[in-house]
């Protein structure tokens, strides 16, 4: 794996092998987001009760947290088929209006990314998705001649890591929008117990309560350093995972007791000691620290902002106190406290330089 890669909460390649043998199945084996598995009960059951197909569901949030879980947990549930495409792979209509032709009632079809779908095929899933009918068009220019076609009632689901560069009119036909949230790290403990008794690793309390809080919140984090922590148990020592064994193995790739990494850290220690913690612009940042800007924007700076050490500000990047206690230095008196982050300021595109 590429250094730095271990703490991305989006999957890293050959990583999706890994993941599928770790997937909750059922929504019951589903570990946190109790408000969204609520809902989702209710809308699934209420659309058992009635014999229909239920509403289209949108799943929202960031990378790594089980959209692509949930979406084939809802398929299982439904004891429907999941039909499986994404937004890029749909560039043109004509591949979506196959899909959908192929639909049989009851199926689930999932479009993930689904905020990349090009403008036509959009235009053409809404009449899909409302009236379950799609207009083919046959033959070009003038001659050229529409033909409405139904389709099988079935039941859309979305991806998406960026639910705010989804144009309205597709985002209002969704019946139900699931807010997927960073888990807590209990949460992610029960996700690490789960996956060490699927690898049939030795995984001890502490152990699990080290990796958790390491893994940003995200289980794909938290199932990757487990991976690497079971290597290092495996090699180093008898293959038990204690605390101690988690805390070395975690410092042979550079994850911090925070879950910051080399780069997350280079980036604190450049604002606060070449910039006195700021406020400095993200592209003059990213030169201190030798990375592309979309680098220390995408890939640092969601977690940092969420842990609260880094403030995105009008006028620049700004170290907080916690930055700088982190790095063990003492904070100037203006160093501003930790600052909420909002649900989507783990997505760049909404937050202003
Ligand atoms: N609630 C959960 N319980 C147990 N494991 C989970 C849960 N959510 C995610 N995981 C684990 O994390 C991995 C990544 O989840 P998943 O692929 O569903 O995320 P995603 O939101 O679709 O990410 P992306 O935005 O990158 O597509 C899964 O393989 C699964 O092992
Ligand atoms: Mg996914």
């Amino acid at each position: 794996m590429a250094d730095g890669a271990e703490l991305s909460p989006y999957a890293v390649p050959g990583e999706r092998d890994d993941e599928s043998s770790l997937r909750p199945r059922r929504l019951a084996e589903f570990v946190g987001q109790p408000r969204v598995r609520e809902q989702l009960e209710l809308v699934l059951q209420g659309a058992s009760l009635r014999g229909a197909p239920p509403d289209h569901v949108l799943l929202s949030g960031p990378p790594g947290l089980g959209k692509t879980s949930l979406a084939m947990i809802i398929a299982v549930e439904l004891g429907s088929a999941l039909r499986i495409t994404s937004g890029p792979a749909l560039e043109r209509a004509g591949d979506l209006a196959a899909m959908l032709s192929n639909l049989v009632e009851g199926d689930v079809l999932f479009i993930d990314e689904i905020h990349r779908i090009a403008r036509p095929a959009e235009e053409m899933l809404y009449l899909a998705m409302e009236d379950f009918r799609v207009d083919v068009v046959v033959g070009k220019g003038p001659g050229a001649t529409s033909i409405p076609l139904e389709i099988a009632p079935f039941t859309l689901v979305g991806a998406t890591t960026r639910s705010g560069a989804l144009t309205g009119p597709l985002r209002d036909r969704f019946g139900f929008t699931a807010h997927m949230e960073f888990y807590a790290a209990e949460e992610l403990e029960q996700v690490l117990r789960r996956s060490a008794s699927i690898l049939g690793v030795d995984l001890r309390p502490d152990g699990a309560e080290e990796i958790a809080g390491r893994s940003r919140g995200t289980p794909r984090i938290a199932n990757r350093l487990l991976r690497r922590v079971r290597d290092f148990a495996e090699v180093r020592a008898d293959g038990s995972i204690t605390r101690a064994i988690a805390m070395s193995a975690l410092e042979v790739y550079d994850v911090d007791a925070l879950g910051l990494d080399r780069l997350d850290r280079a980036v604190l220690g450049a604002l606060v000691r070449s910039f006195g913690g700021g406020p400095v612009g993200v592209s003059t940042l990213a030169v201190a620290v030798g990375e592309e800007p979309s680098t220390v924007e995408e890939v640092c700076e969601p977690y940092l902002v969420r842990a609260g050490m880094l403030a995105r500000t009008p006028r620049g990047r700004v170290a907080t106190a916690s930055a700088w206690a982190h790095l063990g230095l003492s904070a100037p008196a203006d160093a501003p406290g930790p600052i909420p982050p909002t649900l989507f300021d783990s997505d760049p595109a909404h937050t202003a330089e």
